[in-house]
């Protein structure tokens, strides 16, 4: 129950907010490095560090620097990072072959960093749209994308992963069926403890846009992703999908974007008490960065308060491209308000 307090003079609201150490004492939510997980994207060659015009400080690497960063984050105590692939257009098939592909460049990156960083998480995306030409996350006949085939090449991909020596899956397909699909391939393939985390709550957004340049998808993709992503304007259908992958053998799940959906975070931890994670994704990146450096707000304050806010919504963490940023942040013990 929240107390409503008694009229002024009796109650003076103010007496809590009077000093630094007054405002720190009656804080109701933290935020520490471990909170945080933190997107990197990879990409062919060597030593190379290519800044991504979209997405100012964030850049692709290559495997041998996203070892750099890895270890760098772990050295943070960022638990976990998610890699993504900026794949060669010559290597995006119809099919997504690239996607199931052993050695493709998020299976070597994962073995790489395992070898050198034993001691941070790694999780991977089981989606095709780095892979497929279509720029779908799903297999694409005569324009449309089709589930039940798509899960098998889905159960590929997460396997290679698993193999690979991924500690937690990511479907972000939003296709019927995968988290179950998933699931039991990883009993039957003696991958007991590999995690997944469900991109349950996916919203149809825009504010994916810098994202696709990222991982160079922009140019592919074909339409729009509406008959498989949900409508921003559903909250309830949201809470089907986090039942129904819960269900299926989620472990943890997640709503992306982040800052548009604080509510369904809100909705979603009251109602599942699971672990639940937003992803501030590409475009949320974007406009803090960009109207930071353009010096249109205060880029660290805006970036603070923009986690903070997930951390107050429920979340248990927040996929984020300012991770590291926080991280050091929050190292030099800077005072967050
Ligand atoms: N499956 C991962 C994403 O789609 C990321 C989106 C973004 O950061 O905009």
């Amino acid at each position: 129950m929240v107390h409503t307090p008694p009229p002024f003079p009796v109650s003076r609201p103010r007496r809590n907010r009077r000093t630094d150490w007054m405002r720190d004492l009656t804080r109701e939510n933290s935020l520490s490095a471990s909170d945080l997980i933190w997107p990197i994207f990879v990409r062919e060659g060597d030593d190379v560090v290519e800044p991504i015009d979209s997405m100012p400080g964030v850049n692709r690497l290559s495997v041998s620097r996203a070892v750099e960063a890895a270890n760098e984050a772990a050295n943070h105590g960022i638990p976990l990072i998610a890699l993504f692939p900026y794949t060669d257009p010559d290597k995006k098939t119809p099919d997504a072959a690239e996607a199931w592909n052993p050695e493709n460049l998020v299976n070597t990156a994962t073995r790489a960093i395992k070898a050198q960083v034993p001691d941070i998480g790694i999780m991977l995306d089981v989606a095709l749209d780095p892979y497929n030409s279509d720029g779908h996350d799903g297999i694409v006949r005569e324009g449309v994308v089709m589930n039940d085939e798509t899960l098998g090449a889905l159960e590929q991909q997460a396997l290679t992963q698993a193999e690979a020596g991924a500690d937690i899956l990511g479907p972000s397909d939003m296709m019927d069926g995968r988290i179950g699909i998933i699931r039991r391939a990883l009993e039957q393939n003696d991958f007991p403890d590999t995690a997944i985390m469900a991109y349950s709550a996916k919203f149809a957004s825009a504010f994916y846009g810098p994202f696709r340049d990222a991982v160079g998808a922009s140019g592919a993709l074909k339409g729009d992703k509406k008959t498989y992503q949900l409508d921003p304007a559903n909250s309830d259908e949201a809470l089907r999908m986090v039942a129904r992958d819960l269900d299926e053998g989620a472990d943890m799940v997640m709503v992306k974007p982040g800052m548009p959906y604080l509510d369904i975070c809100q909705r979603v931890k009251q109602e599942f008490a699971v672990p639940t994670y937003a992803y501030q994704v590409s475009g949320e990146y974007a406009m803090i960065a960009g109207a930071g450096d353009n010096g249109w707000i205060d880029r660290d304050k805006a970036m603070l308060e923009s986690l903070m806010a997930f951390k107050r919504a429920g979340c248990d963490g927040i996929l984020s491209y300012f991770a590291l940023e926080t991280a050091k942040f929050l190292r030099r013990d800077m005072d967050l308000f």
